[in-house]
This record gives structure tokens, sequence and C-alpha cells, in this order.
């Protein structure tokens, strides 16, 4: 029979699981499923208490990627599936002290409908001339469109200019991706974008002749929260295929397959299988490549945001006012050591106790990395300040709840894509082994569901065309 060991037990890791458990009926096998914590999930994880449904990773999915949802009609949650209130479908940019609303209609930082733009008070009359004159420069874009990768940044500042990074560019892309608009791959990151340069020059007339935009909301997420996912995927996979609490210390390959070595089991120590999905974070997964191939590990070497994250809950939402819209971001250099925040009752209505408000702030990038060190109360206590001083004065939250992920965002700089070829090509030289997770081809819920259902399938011969390919 058939052994694979599974390396992680978050999102990727478990939905292998569930994978190559449904498969088991076609034919045998046995997995084992290492997790290092007392936990499955990783970071999906989702508190419910006094009524709110409060996420610590993820809030749901980008609708337009299919393969979360069809996850969850699989796991028997189609009644549990919603999607974003997109009737209040609005984000702000905290500009001085203000919330700025970003124009409807943009697209990232691409807008389809110029007056919108004419009437915001995001941009400068100078930056609104720029948002026109790229519709009449198509032909010159056309012709300057490189052929090697390069920055978000370079890429939008050709298009529209400087001000546009600053005002929208860099917060969408720390609040959407944690990272830097000039270090992060415009391929690996915006492809549809850089598809709409080469064949029309133009971003925002490439937009404006595309077929009707979708009628879906942006987000879709599920009633009980994203959780929901771990619980029905923990209940489906044979309880004796996972080990909570389980680090591996190293995999080693041989001629017969590989060998899993973990930390603190004795009893087990030592393992064969035929095949192992590594699917730990990116840093442990490199570290455990390190001794089997060198460059590949290399390869794996990469920035990573943290990210805190905090949730409060307020049962009385009169009791204090927020603007209509999903919540706002905050750009870098505004004095604010916030990252971003979510208004939760507004985009997904149906998480909190009836007139309740539920705000999710995050901090990242270095303010991210000092307040690690510090305690849940006094992380809630910043995080009540800095919301405060930009909404007013807020009421005693009912529920706090606080999270810290570390490195837990991968960030996927100009050459991303080349790389990842290399690693693919290394990694095939390697049988039997697959990297799953969020730091090769996609960060998202559906792309990590999507690449670790193909490895599970690939795996047991179910289907070689899913061999991981981009
Ligand atoms: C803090 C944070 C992280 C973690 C950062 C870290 O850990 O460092 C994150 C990650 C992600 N966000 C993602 C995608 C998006 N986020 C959006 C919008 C927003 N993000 C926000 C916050 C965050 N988001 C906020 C406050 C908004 C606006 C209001 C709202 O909606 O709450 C929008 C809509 C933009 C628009 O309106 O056009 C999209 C498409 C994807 C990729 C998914 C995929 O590729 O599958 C990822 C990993």
């Amino acid at each position: 029979m058939k052994r694979i060991a599974i390396v992680g037990g978050g999102i990727a890791g478990l939905t292998a699981a569930y994978e190559l458990a449904r498969l088991r009926e076609r034919s045998p096998v046995q997995v084992v499923l290492f997790e290092s914590s007392a936990r499955l999930g990783g970071i999906v994880e989702t508190v419910r208490e006094g009524g709110f449904v409060i996420e610590c990773g993820p809030d749901g999915w980008v609708t337009e990627k299919p393969w979360a949802r069809e996850l969850a009609e699989g796991l028997g949650l189609e009644g549990e599936i919603v999607p974003s209130n997109d009737s209040q479908r609005k984000t702000y940019v905290l500009t001085g002290d203000r919330l700025v609303p970003i124009p409807d209609g943009m697209r990232m930082m691409v807008p389809k409908i110029l007056q919108n733009i004419d009437s915001s008070e995001l941009f400068s009359d100078q930056a609104k001339l720029g948002f026109h004159r790229e519709l009449e420069r198509a032909e010159e874009l056309k012709a300057a469109a490189p052929d090697e990768d390069e920055s978000v940044a370079t890429f939008v500042r050709r298009h529209f200019g400087e001000e546009v990074i600053e005002k929208i560019g860099s917060p969408l892309l720390s609040g959407v991706l944690g990272g830097d608009a000039e270090k992060l791959s415009v391929r690996a990151v915006m492809a549809p974008f850089v598809a709409m340069e080469r064949e029309h020059g133009s971003l925002i007339r490439a937009l404006q002749i595309r077929e009707k935009s979708s009628q879906n909301a942006i987000f879709t997420s599920l009633i009980s929260g994203t959780g929901a996912l771990v619980d029905r995927m923990e209940a489906y996979v044979p309880p004796d295929w996972i080990r909570l609490n389980s680090s591996v210390r190293s995999i080693a390959r041989d001629d017969k397959g590989w060998r899993v070595e973990t930390a603190h089991n004795p009893e087990w120590g030592l393992e064969r299988f035929d095949a192992v999905l590594l699917a730990a974070p990116i840093d442990v997964a490199r570290t455990l490549l390190q001794l089997t191939d060198e460059r590949a590990a290399e390869l794996m070497a990469m920035d990573a945001s943290s990210a805190v994250v905090v949730g409060f809950g307020f049962p009385d939402a009169s009791k204090f006012s927020i603007p209509p819209g999903f919540g706002f971001l905050v750009p870098r250099g505004s004095g604010s050591h916030l990252l971003a925040c979510t208004f939760v009752d507004q985009k997904f209505p149906h998480r909190v106790p009836p007139g309740g408000r539920l705000l999710r702030a995050f901090f990242g990038g270095e303010a991210a990395e000092r307040m690690m060190r510090c305690g849940n109360d006094e992380i809630a206590a910043i995080a009540r300040g800095e919301l405060a001083r930009i909404l007013g004065p807020l009421p005693e939250p009912q529920v706090s709840v606080v999270r810290r992920w570390p490195r837990s965002l991968p960030l996927y700089a100009v050459g991303h894509l080349e790389r990842m070829a290399e690693l693919d090509g290394r990694v095939r030289q390697l049988p039997g082994l697959w990297l799953l997770g969020n730091g090769y081809r996609g960060v998202g819920l559906p792309d990590l569901i999507r690449d670790a259902r193909a490895a599970a399938r690939a795996v047991m011969g179910v289907s070689a065309s899913a061999r991981q390919t981009n």
C-alpha cells in the first residue's frame, strides 16, 4: 500500500489529506499528516463567541477563483456559502486624518470610469490628468511593454505616475498582499494587467472594452467562517492519519523513497514513505529541503510579511458610527501603525449578533514585527488606540481576539515566476516530492486548495496532468 507523508496541517496540507481520504475508496493508501502545532488549519481559524464570528486569518476568498467554493460544496457547506455585501462595497484610504474613498469601479489601481476619478478627492489634478492621458498613450505604452518581469511600482508608474502608487498602489498591495510595490513581481501578482498592457497598451482601455464585468460579489465566504472548511475536512480525514504536536526534523530521499524523521516521537522516530507533500510554511519547507537539494532551498528563500490581527466585537453598533464600506487601508508614512481595518458587520453582516459591530484591525511590516513580542492586552490596547484616532472614540469591546502570524505571507519578488519554474524543474528530479502552500503559485485560499487537490490526485495517479505546473 502506498504511504504518503504530508508535512504541515494548514489549509494546503489538510486539503491534500482530505483529497487522499476521498480517493482511498478507489485505491487504498496510508497517510500521515504531521502538524507541529496543537491544531489544524494554520492561519485559517474562526473564533465564535457571543454571536460574533471572528476570523483570525482570511475572512473569505475572491469569488472569481472557483476552487474554494467547490471544496465547500463538496464538504456539504453549500447552504453556508455567502457573498460579501457588495451594495456596501467601498474601500477607504487614510489620507491625513481622514478616510477618503477609492473611486468606484477601480480594479486595483486601474479605473474603468474616468468620471469617478474626476470627482474623487483622493487625487490631485495632475494625477487625474495622468489617468486621462493613459488612454491617449496606448500605442506608446504598448511599444514600451518590457519583455522581462518588473516591480508593480515601475509598471504602475509607467501608466499612471508616482502619486497613484503612493495613494492607492502601495496601500492596496501592502493591505492586499503584505508587500512593497517596489519589490513585488508584477507578473506574479498582477498577471492579467500585464496581458492587458501587451494587448492594448492602455489598461483603462483594456478594462473598458472587456465584456461586462461580472455581477458576482467580489468576495465569498461561509456563514460560520472559513474555519468551517477546516472543521469539515478534519471530520472527514481518518483520525489516525493526523499527528498533532509533531514537528518534522528532517526528510531524506533514497532509492526506495523518502524517510521522515520527527522530533518528539521516539516511538515513531523514523518512518518511510513513497511520497512527501511538503505543505509547511516556506521557511520550514526550505530548511527541510536544504540537505536534499541546496539550489532548490536557495530558490525558496524569500521575504515574507508578518501580520498581527485584532478582532473587536461591540454589542451595540449605534454607540459609534463608521462610514459605509468594507474597510480602509493605511498608506505607509501616514503616522499610523495600522495596515488596514475591515468593517466586518458591513462586509459580511451575518457575522455579528443583531445590532452588533465587528472590526478587524491589521498590523503589518515592522509594526507587526515589534508587536509579536507584546502580550495580547497590550496589542489590543494599541489597536484600540489606533482605531479610535481614525474612527473616533470606541466603546469597550465585548469580545477581543488577538493573533500573531509571523512571516505568514511570502512576497513574490521580481523574477518569482522564473525562480518557480526552475524550482519546479528541480522538484521533478525528486520523484514523490510535492511543494504545497502559499510560497509558490498563489497566496489565497482558492489557489492553495486547487494545488493541494491536484497534487493529491497526481500522487495517487488519478490524473497525471495535475502534476504541479503553473
Ligand atoms: C490585512 C490584509 C491581508 C493580509 C496581509 C498580510 O498578511 O500581511 C490581506 C490579504 C489578501 N487580500 C487579498 C485580496 C484582496 N483584498 C482586498 C481588499 C482588502 N484587503 C484588506 C486587508 C488584507 N488583505 C482590506 C482591509 C481590504 C479592503 C476592505 C475589505 O474588503 O476588507 C481585495 C479587494 C480590492 C478591491 O476592492 O478592489 C482583494 C482582491 C489576497 C489575495 C487573495 C487571492 O489571490 O486569492 C490576500 C492574500
